[in-house]
C-alpha cells in the first residue's frame, strides 16, 4: 500500500489525495535522499530546527515478556525502575523489542544534544481517492513537530508547503483552495492550527514537581527522620519544602500563562477561506491546513499561520517576531521557477503572529494568501518551541553543582560504610544500623538544594518586569550574572533609530560636487536623478494617512519636500485599479495621474507627447525591497510621459559601487566615502539607469533582481547623521569599569562603526584601532591578510598573531574579511575574536556566526539588538536582549520596552543578585551538610 502511496505522489499536477498531498508536503522528492533500507532499525531525520539539524530515530515494538519483567521488577523494587526510566528516557526503550522502522509501533528519538524521548506511532486512516479502500498513514509527533512515514523514505518531518521542493510557480498555480473534505483530511495529518501552550493545573504541576529526584529524596528524608523520632526537624523541613514547592508551582504556572498569552492572539480568530469551487466560507483559524487559500481582511488581522501572498499587498508589523516595528510591505511573488523558501521570500510571506495593518488589492482580486505552514511549524511556532524546549545552555554553575552533588553522594557512601562498620562492631540492632546509616545520606546531601537555588531567580524576574524587561526563559537570569562579553548592534541600539538628513553629495561628469548640498529640494534641479532617486527609491507607505516606513527612507524622502500619493480614495475603493504609487514635487495645483491613463499593457508605451502640459511625477512600478543580506534596495519607475522606465537603487556604498559602471564612479570615491564615514556619518549611495523601452510593465514584474541590478550610474551620496542615544556612553563606561568586554556588530560601514565606537567609549581616544582585511586565495595564489592602522604605522602582523590576546589595540574588520578568515584562515579566528571590537558590514547570518564563535571560546555572551537582522544572533547568544516597543516578542529570551542599552545593566545586576543568592545558598547548604556529617561521624566514633 505504501509503494502505491509513493507511486501516486509522483504526480504533482493534481493535489487531491491525502497520501499524495502528504508526500508532496513533506518533501518526498528531496534531492540526494537515499532510499531507506526497509529493514533499517535506525534513521537520521533532517528536521532543520533550533533543536539541531537532525534527530535519530530508532524503531521498537511492544514485547509482552519485557513488559512483564518491567512491571514485576517495578512492584518488587517499589516503583524504582519506573522512576529511573522516567529520569533516564534513553533506557526506557528496554521495555520494548528493537525492530525495523517500517514495523515500529514505538520510536525512540535522540536529538543532537543527546536527549531522548519515546513516542507512540499513530495510525491515521483515510479513504483512497475515488474508492472505498482505507489507507493508513503512520505518524508520530516529537516536541510538537509532526512526522509521517513514507515508504522508501522512512519518517519525514511534515513541513507544510515549504518543503524545499515547491517552486513559486507551482505554488501559485496550485493555489486553488481546498474542499471541506480535503481540509478535514489534511487536518487529521497536520492537527489543528493552534499553538497550545499547556497551562497545567496546580495538581498536575505538583505531581510532576514532586517526582523530581530531589523532592523524592526529600520525602524519603522526612520519613526517615520521623522514624528516628526527629519530628520537629522533619516538620520544619516539610514546611520549608512545601513553601518552596508552592513558590515554584506558582512561578511555573505564571510562566506558562505568560507564554500562552503570547500565542493566544493568533489562535482565536476566524478567517475567510476560498474553497476549490470559488466560494468563500468563514472558518475558525484552527481549521486551517497547508494548501488553504485565505482572504486577508482589509482592516487587518493577526496572522494565524504562515502564508504566501497570492494577490494584493499587505503592510505588516512584524515586531512579535523580530522586535522591529517599522512596517514591512508584503506582496505576491513572481511566477518563477525559484524554489520557495519562507525566509528567502520573506517579502512575499505573511508570518504567523504578525499584525497585518493594512491591505491593498488590485482589480477584482481580493488580498489572498496561500497557507504554507500551520501550528508549531510556523516561524512563530519554531520560536515558541525554542522557548518550551530550550537547548541545554551548558552553564558552568549548573554543571558544577551537579558534579558537586554527585561528589556528595560518594562522601555519603563512604560515611554510610563507616557507619555500618562501627555499628556492626558494636553489635547494634539491625533497625539502629539501618536508621543511622540512612541518616548519613540525608545529612550529606541537602535535599532542599534545588529549591533554594532557584529562589533568587523568582525575585529577580519580578523586579525585571517592573523595569520593563520581559523574560520568557527564567533560568537564563542566573546566566546574566556571568556575562563576560556584550555584543551590541549599532543602528537603533547604540544610536538613535531615527536618522537626520545632513546633506547629499551629487556627482556630475564623474566628479563629486565640491560642496555638499544641504537643501536638495531647493538646490537640486527637480528632474535631477539624485533628487528623483531620493523621492522614489524607498518603501514608504501611508497608514491612516501618515507616512510610515524605515526611518532612513523617511528622512531621505522628507528632505526632498516631495509628496507621495498612493492610488485610490478610501480603503475600500482605492486599490481597485492597477495603479502605481506616485511621487511628485509638492505643488498645490498638481493634478493627479489619471489611473486609466496609467494602466500599462504588454506593448506599453506611454504615448504622451512631451508638449502635453503634464505635471512632473514619477510612478513606482516595481520595488525590490531592502534586505540586510543584499544591503540595497531598488525601484523601477516611470516618469509620466516618458517612453521608457528607469531604475533607481540605493544602499551601502561598497555594494552600490560594485553594481555601477566604473566610468560613472569618481576616482576619489573611496577617499570621499572614508572622509564622511570616519566622521561617523551614515552614508548611502544612490544610482540610476534608464531601462530599455522593450522592458514593458509585465516584463518588469517578472524580471529577477540580479538581472536588472547592474550597470548602474552612480548619481550621488546621501549623508545622514545618526547620533548616539544619551544612555549609550554611560552604560558602555560602566560595563568597561566592570571588566565586561563590549563589541559592536553592525551592518553599517566599517569607518562609521569605528567612529561610533570611539564616540561611545567602546574604544578610547588613546587606544589604536587596526583595520584587518583579508583576501581569499585565488587559484595559484596564496590568500592574504593585512593590517592597516588608522593613525600611524601598523605593527608587524606577526605581533598580532603572537600577542595571544594580550595586545593593547582593537581590531576592526568587515563581513567580507570575516568570511575569508572563517573559511581560509581559521587558525587566526581566536586572535580575531579576542581582539576584535568592531565587526562591520556583517550580514545577519555572519552576526550569528560571530556570536557562536565567541561562545565556542567560552565567553558568556549577551547580544543586544533591535532589528530583524539581529534575530539569529539574539537567539544564538547565551543572553539575547531585544529592544522593542512591542508588548512582548519571541525574538529573544529578554525583551526590553525601554529602547536603550540601560536594560543590560539591569540584567547584569539582577543576574548577579540571583546568581549570588543561588551560589551562597549552595555554599551554605553544602558547608552545613559537610560540617554536620563530620561532627556526626565524630560523635558516632567516640
Ligand atoms: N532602507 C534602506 N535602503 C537602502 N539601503 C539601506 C537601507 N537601510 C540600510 N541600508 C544600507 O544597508 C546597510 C546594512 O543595513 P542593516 O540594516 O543590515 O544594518 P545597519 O542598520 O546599517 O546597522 P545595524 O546592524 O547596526 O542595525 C546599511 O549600513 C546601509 O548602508
Amino acid at each position: 500500500m505504501e509503494e502505491q502511496f509513493i507511486a501516486d505522489s509522483s504526480d504533482q499536477q493534481e493535489l487531491y489525495s491525502i497520501c499524495r498531498r502528504a508526500s508532496d508536503l513533506t518533501g518526498s522528492f528531496h534531492h540526494g535522499y537515499e532510499r531507506l533500507d526497509r529493514s533499517l532499525a535506525h534513521q537520521q531525520i533532517e528536521i532543520g530546527t533550533d533543536d539541531g539539524e537532525f534527530i535519530h530515530c530508532f524503531g521498537y515494538q511492544h514485547c509482552t515478556i519485557r513488559l512483564w519483567i518491567y512491571w514485576i521488577s517495578s512492584v518488587l523494587f517499589i516503583g524504582t525502575p519506573t522512576m529511573l526510566l522516567a529520569w533516564y528516557p534513553q533506557f526506557a526503550a528496554i521495555r520494548y523489542k528493537p525492530c525495523s522502522l517500517d514495523s515500529a509501533t514505538i520510536v525512540l528519538i535522540r536529538d543532537s544534544n543527546g536527549l531522548c524521548s519515546l513516542h507512540e506511532v499513530q495510525l491515521i486512516s483515510h479513504l483512497q481517492p475515488n474508492s472505498a479502500i482505507v489507507e493508513h498513514t503512520r505518524t508520530f509527533s516529537h516536541r510538537l513537530l509532526q512526522f509521517v512515514w513514507m515508504s522508501g523514505k522512512g519518517f519525514q518531518r511534515l513541513r507544510g508547503l515549504s518543503n524545499g521542493q515547491m517552486t513559486l510557480a507551482s505554488l501559485l498555480d496550485s493555489a486553488q483552495g481546498l474542499s471541506k473534505q480535503e481540509q478535514d483530511d489534511l487536518q487529521e495529518l497536520y492537527g489543528p492550527n493552534h499553538m497550545e501552550v499547556e497551562v497545567k493545573s496546580y495538581w498536575k504541576l505538583f505531581v510532576s514537581e514532586v517526582f523530581n529526584p530531589f523532592y523524592l529524596f526529600q520525602a524519603f528524608s522526612i520519613v526517615l527522620w520521623s522514624a528516628d523520632e526527629y519530628y520537629y526537624y522533619a516538620a520544619c523541613v516539610l514546611f520549608l519544602t512545601a513553601v518552596s514547592v508552592i513558590a515554584s508551582l506558582f512561578q511555573t504556572k505564571k510562566q506558562s500563562l505568560a507564554l500562552r498569552n503570547l500565542v493566544e492572539a493568533s489562535n482565536c480568530c476566524r478567517v475567510m477561506v476560498c474553497r476549490r469551487g470559488g466560494e468563500c466560507e468563514e472558518v475558525a483559524a484552527s481549521c486551517l491546513v497547508p494548501g488553504d487559500v485565505i482572504l486577508v481582511p482589509s482592516d487587518g488581522c493577526v496572522m494565524p499561520c504562515d502564508a504566501m501572498m497570492l494577490a494584493g499587498t499587505c503592510i505588516v508589523n512584524e515586531s512579535m517576531l523580530t522586535g522591529e516595528s517599522a512596517p514591512v510591505t508584503k506582496s505576491s511573488p513572481p511566477h518563477s521557477d525559484e524554489i520557495y523558501d519562507p525566509h528567502i521570500h520573506r517579502r512575499h510571506t505573511l508570518f504567523c503572529g504578525t499584525q497585518v495593518i493594512q491591505t491593498r488589492y488590485y482589480g477584482n482580486h481580493q488580498v489572498s494568501a496561500l497557507v504554507i505552514r500551520t501550528g508549531f511549524s510556523t516561524s512563530k511556532g519554531e520560536l515558541l518551541r525554542s522557548v518550551m524546549f530550550p537547548k541545554p545552555m551548558g552553564f558552568r554553575f549548573y554543571e558544577d553543582s551537579l558534579k558537586f552533588v554527585t561528589f556528595l553522594f560518594f562522601v555519603a557512601a563512604f560515611g554510610m560504610s563507616y557507619c555500618v562498620y562501627l555499628y556492626v562492631q558494636r553489635e547494634a540492632s539491625s533497625e539502629t544500623i539501618t536508621l543511622r546509616t540512612l541518616d548519613i545520606i540525608t545529612i550529606v546531601v541537602p535535599p532542599a538544594l534545588p529549591a533554594a537555588m532557584t529562589a533568587g531567580t523568582v525575585f529577580s524576574q519580578s523586579r525585571l518586569k517592573k523595569k520593563g524587561i520581559f523574560c520568557i526563559s527564567p533560568p537564563r537570569i542566573n546566566v546574566c550574572g556571568k556575562i563576560k562579553m556584550i555584543c551590541f548592534d549599532k543602528t537603533g541600539t547604540l544610536t538613535e533609530d531615527g536618522l537626520n538628513f545632513w546633506a547629499v553629495l551629487p556627482i556630475k561628469d564623474q566628479q563629486f560636487s565640491p560642496q555638499p548640498v544641504w537643501n536638495p529640494s531647493n538646490d537640486l534641479p527637480t528632474k535631477s536623478h539624485l533628487l528623483v532617486a531620493m523621492a522614489c527609491c524607498h518603501a514608504l507607505t501611508r497608514i491612516h494617512n501618515e507616512l510610515c516606513g524605515d526611518p532612513l527612507d523617511l528622512s531621505m524622502f522628507e528632505a526632498t519636500q516631495w509628496e507621495l500619493e498612493e492610488p485610490g480614495g478610501d480603503d475600500t475603493t482605492r486599490y481597485d485599479m492597477l495603479a502605481p504609487t506616485v511621487v511628485r514635487p509638492r505643488s498645490k495645483n498638481s493634478p493627479s495621474v489619471s489611473l486609466e491613463q496609467s494602466i500599462p499593457n504588454d506593448d506599453d508605451v506611454w504615448n504622451i507627447d512631451d508638449e502635453f502640459n503634464i505635471p512632473y511625477e514619477v510612478g513606482i512600478m516595481r520595488q525590490f525591497p531592502f534586505s540586510s543580506t543584499v544591503q540595497c534596495m531598488s525601484v523601477v519607475v516611470r516618469t509620466l510621459g516618458a517612453h521608457n522606465m528607469a531604475m533607481y537603487t540605493k544602499g551601502a556604498p561598497e555594494k552600490i559601487v560594485n553594481i555601477c559602471l566604473p566610468e560613472t564612479v569618481p576616482e576619489n570615491f573611496s577617499q570621499v566615502l572614508s572622509e564622511f564615514t570616519s566622521s561617523g556619518y551614515r552614508v548611502i549611495a544612490l544610482a540610476h539607469k534608464p531601462l530599455e523601452s522593450k522592458l514593458t510593465w509585465p516584463k518588469v514584474q517578472r524580471v529577477k533582481r540580479e538581472q536588472i541590478e547592474k550597470d548602474m550610474h552612480l548619481v550621488g551620496l546621501l549623508i545622514m547623521q545618526n547620533s548616539l542615544k544619551p544612555e549609550t556612553t554611560p552604560v558602555i563606561h560602566q560595563l568597561q569599569s566592570a571588566n565586561i568586554r563590549t563589541v559592536m556588530i553592525t551592518g553599517d560601514n566599517l569607518m562609521t562603526a569605528v567612529s561610533v565606537s570611539r564616540d561611545c567609549g567602546m574604544i578610547s581616544r588613546i587606544e589604536s584601532v587596526l583595520i584587518l582585511s583579508a583576501s581569499a586565495p585565488d587559484p595559484g595564489r596564496n590568500g592574504n591578510v593585512s593590517l592597516q592602522c588608522l593613525h600611524g604605522d601598523p605593527p608587524p602582523i606577526e605581533v598580532l598573531w603572537s600577542s595571544g590576546g594580550a595586545a593593547t589595540f582593537h581590531l576592526a574588520l568587515d563581513g567580507r574579511t570575516w568570511a575569508v578568515i572563517r573559511t581560509h584562515f581559521p587558525e587566526l579566528l581566536p586572535t580575531v575574536i579576542t581582539q576584535g571590537t568592531v565587526f562591520a558590514r556583517m550580514a545577519p547570518d555572519q552576526k550569528t556566526q560571530l556570536v557562536e564563535q565567541l561562545m565556542a571560546m567560552d565567553y558568556v555572551v549577551a547580544m543586544c539588538g533591535d532589528g530583524a537582522n539581529d534575530v539569529g544572533a539574539l537567539k544564538a547568544a547565551h543572553i539575547g536582549v531585544s529592544l522593542s516597543e512591542a508588548e512582548a516578542s519571541v525574538a529573544a529570551p529578554f525583551t526590553s520596552r525601554e529602547v536603550n542599552i540601560n536594560c543590560v545593566l539591569h540584567l547584569i545586576r539582577e543576574g548577579r543578585c540571583a546568581l549570588t543568592t543561588s551560589f551562597e545558598t549552595f555554599k551554605y547548604m553544602a558547608m552545613y551538610s559537610l560540617i554536620q556529617f563530620i561532627t556526626v561521624l565524630i560523635l558516632y566514633t567516640v
